[in-house]
C-alpha cells in the first residue's frame, strides 16, 4: 500500500509543471541555460565550484540579457532595463549544490564532459534531492544511461542537450533512455517548450542526433588541415559561403571550447579504440596543452579579442 501511494504522489508530482531549475556549472552552458530558464519565468540556482566563477558568470549572463533587451525592446529601452532586472531576480547563485536542490523540481548538469565528475555529481546529489526531482544531463557525447547509473532514480533521468549560444540557438534534444520514463520525458519536453525552444527527441544514442553528424564533419575538417590540404581560413571561408554554415568549423570548435571538443573525441576514442575517426589529433591537442581553448581564453585556432 505504502509503495502504491509513492507511486501515487510520485505520479502526481512529475507531472506538476517545472518551476525551479538548479543548473550546475555556470560555464559557457551553465550561464546561458540559466539565462533562458529565468528569462522565462522559472526560478534558478547556478551552481558553481567557486563564488570568483559565479560573478564571471552573471557578468556573461548581463551582457547577453542587454543583447536580447536591445533587440527586444529597441523602442522602449526602458522596458529593456526593466526586462534585465526582473529576470536577474530569477537567479540565485550557491557553490554548494547538495543545499540547494531541497526545493528544486529539476537539476541540469553543465559541468565538464567527463563520466566519473558527471556520475559523482549526481550520486551525491540523489541523497540530497526530493523525490519528484528530475535529472538531467546536457552532455554532448555520454551515455545518459551510463550517467544515470550512479543514482537510484533512473526513471527520473533524462538528457536536455543545449546548442551555443544558448540564448540563440532554438534547438533542445531530448534524451530519453532506457530507463526514463514516458512521464520524465513528457516533463522534460514541455519543460524545453517552456523556454522557448523547439525539442526534438532522441534515443541515447552516441552524439544524440546533431553531434553524430556534427562530430565526424568537424573531425576531418581538422585532419584535412592536418594533411596540408586547406588552410583553417579558406576551410572556414568554404564552408561558410560554399555550403551556408554561419560559422566555419575551425570557428566553431573555437567557440564551442578546444577543451570540450577534446574531452568529447578522447572519450569516444576511448570506447571505440579502433576506430581511425576517433583518433586523436596532434594540432587539438597541442592547443590545449598550450591552454589556448578557443574564444573563453582569448585564442584557440585563432586570435580573438
Ligand atoms: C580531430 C579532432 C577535432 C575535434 C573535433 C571534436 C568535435 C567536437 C565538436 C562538437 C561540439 C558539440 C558541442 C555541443 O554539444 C553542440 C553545440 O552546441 S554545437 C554548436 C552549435 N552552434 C552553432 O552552430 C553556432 C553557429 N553560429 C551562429 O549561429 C552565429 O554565428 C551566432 C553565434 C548566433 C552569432 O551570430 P553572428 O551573426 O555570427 O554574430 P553576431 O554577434 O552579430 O550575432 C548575431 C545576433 O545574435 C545575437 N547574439 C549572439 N550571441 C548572443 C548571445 N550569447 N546572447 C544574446 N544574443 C546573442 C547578437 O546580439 C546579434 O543580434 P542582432 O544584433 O543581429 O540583432
Ligand atoms: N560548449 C558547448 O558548445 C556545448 C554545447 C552543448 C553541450 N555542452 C556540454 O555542456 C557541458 C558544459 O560545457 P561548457 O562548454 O559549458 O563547459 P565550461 O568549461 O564552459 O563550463 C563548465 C563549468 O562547470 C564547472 N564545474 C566543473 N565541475 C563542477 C562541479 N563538480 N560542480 C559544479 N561546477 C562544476 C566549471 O567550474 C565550469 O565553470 C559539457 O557536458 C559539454 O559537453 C557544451
Amino acid at each position: 500500500m505504502a509503495f502504491v501511494t509513492r507511486q501515487f504522489i510520485r505520479s502526481l508530482s512529475s507531472s506538476a509543471a517545472i518551476k525551479h531549475v538548479t543548473i550546475i556549472g555556470g560555464g559557457l552552458m551553465g550561464a546561458g541555460i540559466a539565462q533562458v530558464a529565468a528569462s522565462t519565468g522559472h526560478s534558478v540556482v547556478l551552481v558553481d565550484t567557486s563564488e570568483d566563477i559565479l560573478k564571471k558568470s552573471a557578468k556573461g549572463i548581463e551582457s547577453s540579457l542587454k543583447r536580447v533587451a536591445k533587440k527586444k525592446f529597441a523602442e522602449k529601452p526602458e522596458d529593456g532595463e526593466a526586462f534585465i532586472q526582473k529576470v536577474l531576480k530569477n537567479i540565485s547563485t550557491s557553490t554548494d549544490a547538495a543545499s540547494v536542490v531541497q526545493g528544486t523540481d529539476l537539476v541540469v548538469d553543465a559541468i565538464v564532459e567527463n563520466l566519473k565528475v558527471k556520475q559523482d555529481l549526481f550520486g551525491a546529489l540523489d541523497k540530497a534531492a526530493p523525490e519528484h526531482t528530475i535529472f538531467a544531463s546536457n552532455t554532448s557525447s555520454l551515455s545518459i544511461a551510463d550517467i544515470a547509473s550512479s543514482t537510484a532514480r533512473l526513471d527520473r533521468f533524462g538528457g536536455l542537450h543545449f546548442f551555443n549560444p544558448v540564448p540563440m540557438m532554438k534547438l533542445v534534444e531530448v534524451i530519453k533512455a532506457p530507463g526514463t520514463s514516458q512521464q520524465t520525458f513528457d516533463a522534460l519536453l514541455e519543460f524545453s517548450k517552456a523556454l522557448g525552444k523547439h525539442p526534438v527527441s532522441c534515443k541515447d544514442t552516441p552524439g544524440f542526433i546533431v553531434n553524430r553528424l556534427l562530430v565526424p564533419y568537424m573531425l576531418e575538417a581538422v585532419r584535412l588541415h592536418e594533411r596540408g590540404h586547406g588552410s583553417k581560413e579558406d576551410i572556414d571561408v568554404a564552408m561558410k559561403l560554399g555550403a551556408g554554415y554561419p560559422m566555419g568549423p575551425f570557428e566553431l570548435l573555437d567557440y564551442v571550447g578546444l577543451d570540450t571538443s577534446k574531452f568529447i573525441i578522447d572519450g569516444w576514442h576511448e570506447k571505440d579504440p579502433d576506430n581511425p575517426l576517433f583518433a586523436p589529433s596532434p594540432l587539438l591537442n597541442k592547443l590545449v596543452a598550450e591552454g589556448k581553448l578557443g574564444k573563453k581564453t582569448g585564442e584557440g585556432f585563432y586570435k580573438h579579442k
